[in-house]
């Protein structure tokens, strides 16, 4: 079959981009070799947010109860819960595959590689040979096992494993305290599984603003989480049913279940890159330019091109390169400002430049903060821990970062302050509803600025 845009994988950049192009009217094939959705939909952003959702009132009830204002028991049903999970991603993947066939996609169910610049085959009800004009690797992320932390999936676990257990475990390690470990963590632990985070860096999340780390580790400390940071592991393995570390110092740790999550790695092998001139990475993610282009006929957008490792940086690619096939844009990619959250209670929010980014580059930076303990809603919630906390250079704002209850929610309004570079002016010009999270943004941008 002959095509304008052949895409590999229908995760948010291949769905994306494959509507995105449909709609401008190029002729689209796309090609899947699991199921429609991707990580996102099928054991990423969608299944953790609704354990997530579903498990809420666990953390409400708890701070109320904090505030001795209410007694009780929140009990979760995690068994009705994966068959509300199972029922609500099957229904989005119809959805999906409806959608595609009402505009006009060519599906093929099956696994494809390039064969060379304007060629690629399909393993789809035998082989479909499909040529075209320009084609778009989004084939995503899988969790990244290294050696000594090989999941088992029985007892060691990733992402994947651990989303699709069926019961809780009473005890779980989870070896990293990043994006999935904190959120996944958070689930488990308001299941009523004891938690230990180990993680080799100094602080949790690493890669949010230092004093966002240090308030992480006071909540979940609070909540009777077990954290280790800056704790090498030297050996992991399951011992009569359970999963045992031995640490850096010796020291033994065992917990009913473990959870890997130390990161993710590109798919990017058997995909024939080669055939089409495309060059990877030592990390082994497909080389893009400026154009997100990985060869003159193949773009690459995603995880796969290890820019970003979230759905929304990955959809945005997508429809960029739609556009690019389809003529509609000459212009190099802009990524804007991608905003970032780790979602639960508490979460994070980050977007644009932190100050410790800054002064690593040499650069003076300024902030201002807003303490959520004087925020009504927090109150309201019985959640005051956390800040939210602008960053300055000069007049301009460069950056936001929060940490606390519902800070989420700021995520894209900081996205866009970074984005148009607000001062006082703008600030001044904008009405924050009474009461809100978000009159703590405003109470941030108006305080003080100190040197960071
Ligand atoms: C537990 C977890 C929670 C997450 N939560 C969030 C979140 O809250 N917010 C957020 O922004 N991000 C989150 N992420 C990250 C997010 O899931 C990814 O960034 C996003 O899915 C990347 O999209 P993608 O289109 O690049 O690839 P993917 O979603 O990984 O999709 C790639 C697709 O390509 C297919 N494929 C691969 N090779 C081939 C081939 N040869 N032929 C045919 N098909 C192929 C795969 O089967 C897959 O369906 C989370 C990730 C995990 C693991
Ligand atoms: N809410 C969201 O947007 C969301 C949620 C989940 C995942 N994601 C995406 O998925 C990606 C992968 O998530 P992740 O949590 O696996 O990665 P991560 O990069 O967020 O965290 C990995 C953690 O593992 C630690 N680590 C690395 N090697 C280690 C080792 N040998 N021993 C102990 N600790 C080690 C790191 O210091 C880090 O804290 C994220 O970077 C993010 O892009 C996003």
């Amino acid at each position: 079959m002959i095509c304008d845009l052949f895409i590999i994988g229908s995760g948010p950049g291949g769905y994306a981009a494959a509507l995105e192009a449909v709609g401008l009217g190029l002729k689209v094939v796309l090609a899947e070799k699991n199921v429609l959705g991707g990580t996102c939909l099928n054991v990423g952003c969608i299944p953790t947010k609704l354990f997530l959702g579903a498990t809420a009132a666990v953390d409400e009830l708890d701070a109320q109860a904090r505030l001795k204002l209410a007694t009780g028991e929140v009990k979760v049903d995690f068994g009705a819960l994966q068959t509300r999970k199972s029922k609500i991603l099957s229904a989005t993947r119809k959805g999906m595959m409806v959608k595609l066939q009402q505009l006009g996609v060519t599906l093929l169910m099956g696994e494809a590689r390039l064969t060379g610049p304007n060629v690629a085959l399909v393993q789809a009800d035998g082989e479909q040979r499909v040529e075209f004009r320009h084609a778009v690797l989004a084939t995503g992320g899988q969790p990244l096992a290294v050696p000594g932390l090989e999941p088992d999936g029985k007892t060691i676990l990733n992402s994947d494993h651990l989303l699709d257990q069926g019961r809780p475990p009473r005890s779980l390690m989870i070896i990293g305290g990043g994006y999935i470990g904190l959120e996944l963590g958070q689930v488990f632990h308001r299941l009523g599984t004891s938690i230990t985070v180990i993680d080799a860096a100094e602080r949790l999340a690493p890669q949010e603003d230092p004093e966002v780390s240090v308030e992480l580790g006071k909540i979940f400390r609070r909540k009777g989480w077990n954290i280790l940071t800056g704790t090498k592991v030297r050996g992991l393995s399951a011992k009569e049913d359970r999963a045992e570390v031995t640490l850096g110092s010796g020291d033994l740790i065992s917990a009913e279940k473990a959870l890997v999550a130390v990161g993710r790695k590109p798919v990017s092998d058997g995909l024939g890159l080669e055939t089409a001139g495309c060059r990877t990475t030592a990390q082994g993610f497909v080389a893009t330019d400026t154009f997100l282009r990985a060869a003159p006929t193949v773009f690459a957008v995603g995880d796969v091109n290890g820019r970003f490792m979230l759905a929304h940086a990955a959809e945005t690619q997508g429809r960029y390169v739609a556009r690019l096939a389809a003529g509609r844009t000459r212009k190099p990619f802009d990524p804007g400002v991608v905003p970032s959250c780790i979602y639960g209670s508490p979460e994070t929010m980050r977007a644009g430049r932190m100050a410790h980014e800054l002064k690593a580059e040499g650069k003076e930076a300024l902030i201002s903060r807003f303490q959520l303990v004087a925020n009504p809603i927090a109150q309201a919630h019985g959640a005051t821990s956390g800040f939210v906390k602008i960053v300055w250079s000069g007049d301009t704002v460069v950056g936001a970062c929060g940490v606390g209850h519902g800070v989420s929610h700021l995520a894209t309004l900081a996205a866009v302050m970074v984005r148009e570079g607000w001062t006082a002016r703008e600030v001044e010009r904008t009405v924050f509803p009474h009461p809100s999270v978000d009159e703590a943004l405003m109470e941030a941008l108006r305080a003080e600025r100190v040197p960071a």
